[in-house]
């Protein structure tokens, strides 16, 4: 595996613009991939997730990822950002193989995962928990069998199969994962019957059952009201501070984006052309990503 040394997060477009304020700047209209510095890395860092020469066409013929390269530390929360249909959900979905990218290489957890099929494949992403913007629980189950339910992806053949049968473990270990989602109170409520913010908060529960070292999240909170989103973005602070949780997330709201992470990666038209910390980042100093190819 190809360790994320410096030189794995030069290829980002305008790094010339250390000097933030440059950003929203119209340098960008000529600029092209130079090498800079990088985002600076943690001392001893190891690598969670790293991909390198990214692709996918759907069809066969459009690109719309073109060749990505990117890493994330462990404990790491990066925000991935960019306008609609840039190619944020393909990039997380491809680099961890939920579809399969037309090339590339990817490292998980230390391992090359490019090559792996099966259970391979699902046991090197079991203590990954997907948060997506539809939480896809069982709207007739309760919400404690739909977080026991997240356990079964740690599980394989006959151990799967008797957690299906919910142990008293399981269920005591789904309560504390409700409890930790502050949701203990409605762990017998029937799931169809939550706010989006509860579901949203239960599928975190679910997620949290596999003990997860990373967190992917797809506009978590693209459908809830604001003070509902900013409860769950608090949520996934708190498990990294508890925890040590790496977490990716994709989102729309540049706020959030810029809150809860420590870097940003942005796409443009399938290429990866940010790629910085946050720190000292404005929200309008991002505003050239979401530009039309015509204005831009
Ligand atoms: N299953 C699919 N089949 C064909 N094309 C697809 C498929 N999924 C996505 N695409 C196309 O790939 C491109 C990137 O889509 P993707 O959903 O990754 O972008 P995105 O940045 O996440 O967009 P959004 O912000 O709107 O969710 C878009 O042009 C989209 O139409």
């Amino acid at each position: 595996m190809p360790t994320s040394s410096a030189t794995d997060r030069v290829r980002v477009l305008r790094p010339q613009d250390t000097d933030t304020t440059a950003l929203a700047g119209e340098t960008h209209k000529a600029s092209s991939p130079q090498a800079f510095d990088g985002p600076a890395r943690r001392p001893n860092a190891q690598t969670a997730l790293s991909v390198t020469g990214l692709r996918k066409s759907y069809n066969g013929r459009t690109e719309v990822l073109k060749g990505i390269d990117f890493a994330i530390d462990d404990g790491e929360a990066v925000g991935i950002i960019g306008a609609n249909g840039s190619g944020k959900s393909t990039a997380l979905r491809c680099a961890l193989r939920l579809i399969e990218p037309s090339a590339g290489s990817i490292h998980l957890g230390g391992l090359n995962i490019t090559g792996f099929h099966g259970k391979d494949l699902r046991r090197a992403r079991s203590r990954i928990g997907f948060v997506f913007q539809k939480h896809n629980l069982s709207p007739n189950l309760s919400v404690l069998t739909n977080v026991v339910h997240g356990g079964l992806a740690r599980g394989h053949g006959i151990r799967a199969w008797s957690q299906a049968f919910a142990g008293a473990e399981e269920r005591r270990r789904a309560m504390d994962c409700l409890d930790q989602v502050g949701l203990a109170d409605l762990a017998e409520r029937r799931a169809g019957r939550l706010s989006g913010g509860q579901s949203q908060r239960v599928a975190i529960a679910r997620a949290l059952m596999q003990e997860p070292v990373m967190i992917v999240a797809d506009e978590p909170v693209a459908s809830l009201d604001p003070k509902a989103g900013e409860d769950v973005m608090d949520l996934f602070r708190q498990l990294r501070v508890d925890r040590g949780i790496t977490l990716v997330f994709v989102s729309h709201n540049l706020e959030h984006a810029l809150s809860y992470s420590d870097r940003l990666i942005g796409l443009r038209q399938g290429s990866l052309v940010l790629d910085r910390p946050t720190a000292g980042l404005e929200p309008q100093q991002l505003a050239w990503l979401y530009e039309t190819e015509a204005t831009a």
